[in-house]
């Protein structure tokens, strides 16, 4: 696999999940091409799931889709409320999800940011917001109250708080939906966000949770609606979230699939960026012909290294597991 395998290193427009450069591999199987990006601070054992859909996308292994569009929010990362609106004005989505609570900033940065996002919006348009689990239960209880009022109504709230038994506390305290995203894509056992009714939605990333196939049989079985967002993909990987939310029987709501804006550039000369708030579902997947052209794409020889030694790593911890 290693010969065929390109790193890639994606700037970006704005700090997102305190990164300032995506990096990931990409590789080329028979039935197309696949990218492989855990993010850095996870370790082995964990990552051993995205390498599942990549292998799943070489195969090209994909359901059918049932649908030919896909609904897209814009995603607000937590800059001021000028960018914040900007952001929203330039995606030309209905939808936008909001990032809160991010360390060093106050509840009133949040405030700001969720009116200016309802201001480029207008009444019809949804706002969501997502925590990533940063606020303690009787903190998330009084926020959300405050930041749906700054909404003028939110659609859900996206991870409150970072365990189950949280979440299912909190929703009972506020009637704002839940939405749970790390409690499924990180936990030991996605399914005791149903057993503990801990949420109204569930956020399905398809790399974390080992692909398309994968993702279809939580959606079945987890019984709750399903949004489907990208744990920021190249428009590669993008291919294969918008595989699944293609697939998914049910689409209620938005999916956060409008994240390749936050990149400088992208590695398919035709990135996958929405426009008037969908996404195409595609007949073919994207091939990184920029990134085999341009050097400035590619990671530097350390990092490569860097990529290749970690795919030996969960290939041998794969080993363990037999
Ligand atoms: O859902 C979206 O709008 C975009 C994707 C997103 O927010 C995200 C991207 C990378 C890592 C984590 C998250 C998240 O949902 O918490
Ligand atoms: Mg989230």
């Amino acid at each position: 696999m290693t010969d065929r395998m390109h790193v890639f290193s994606l700037p970006m427009t704005t700090r997102f999940r305190g990164i300032t450069e995506r990096e990931g591999l990409v590789f080329e199987g028979a039935g197309g091409w696949a990218e492989w990006s855990p993010f850095l601070d996870y370790g082995t054992p964990e990552i051993e799931p995205w390498l599942r859909c990549a292998e799943e996308a070489a195969a090209g292994d994909w359901p059918t889709p049932v649908r030919e569009i896909v609904p897209v929010n814009a995603t607000v990362p937590a800059v001021g409320p000028e960018r914040a609106h900007e952001i929203v004005t330039r995606s030309g989505c209905a939808t936008a999800k909001v990032k809160v609570a991010d360390p060093g900033q106050s509840l009133a940065d949040d405030i700001a940011r969720v009116e200016a996002v309802r201001d480029a919006l207008g009444p019809a348009g949804r706002v969501r917001i997502d925590v990533n689990g940063l606020w303690a239960v009787d903190e998330a209880i009084a926020a959300i109250r405050v930041l749906d009022s700054a909404a003028g109504g939110l659609e859900y709230v996206e991870q409150p708080c970072p365990t189950v038994e949280e979440l299912a506390e909190v929703r009972r305290k506020v009637a704002v939906p839940i939405a749970a995203d790390e409690s499924i894509r990180r936990a030991a056992d996605p399914y005791r966000v149903r057993d503990l009714e801990a949420a109204d939605v569930a956020v399905l990333k398809v790399q974390p949770l080992g692909g398309v196939r994968a993702c279809l049989r939580i959606a079945e079985d987890i019984g709750l609606p399903c949004v489907v967002s990208s744990a920021l993909e190249t428009s590669v990987g993008m291919a294969a979230v918008i595989a699944l939310a293609a697939a998914l029987p049910e689409l209620p709501y938005a999916c956060g699939l409008g994240t390749i804006s936050m990149f400088t550039e992208d590695i398919a000369a035709a990135p996958l960026l929405p426009s008037g708030g969908v996404l195409p579902v595609l007949p073919v997947s994207p091939v990184p012909e920029r990134l085999i052209a341009d050097p400035r794409l590619r990671a530097a020889p350390e990092r490569t290294e860097f990529w290749q030694r970690r795919l030996a790593d969960v290939l041998a911890y794969r080993e363990t597991l037999r």
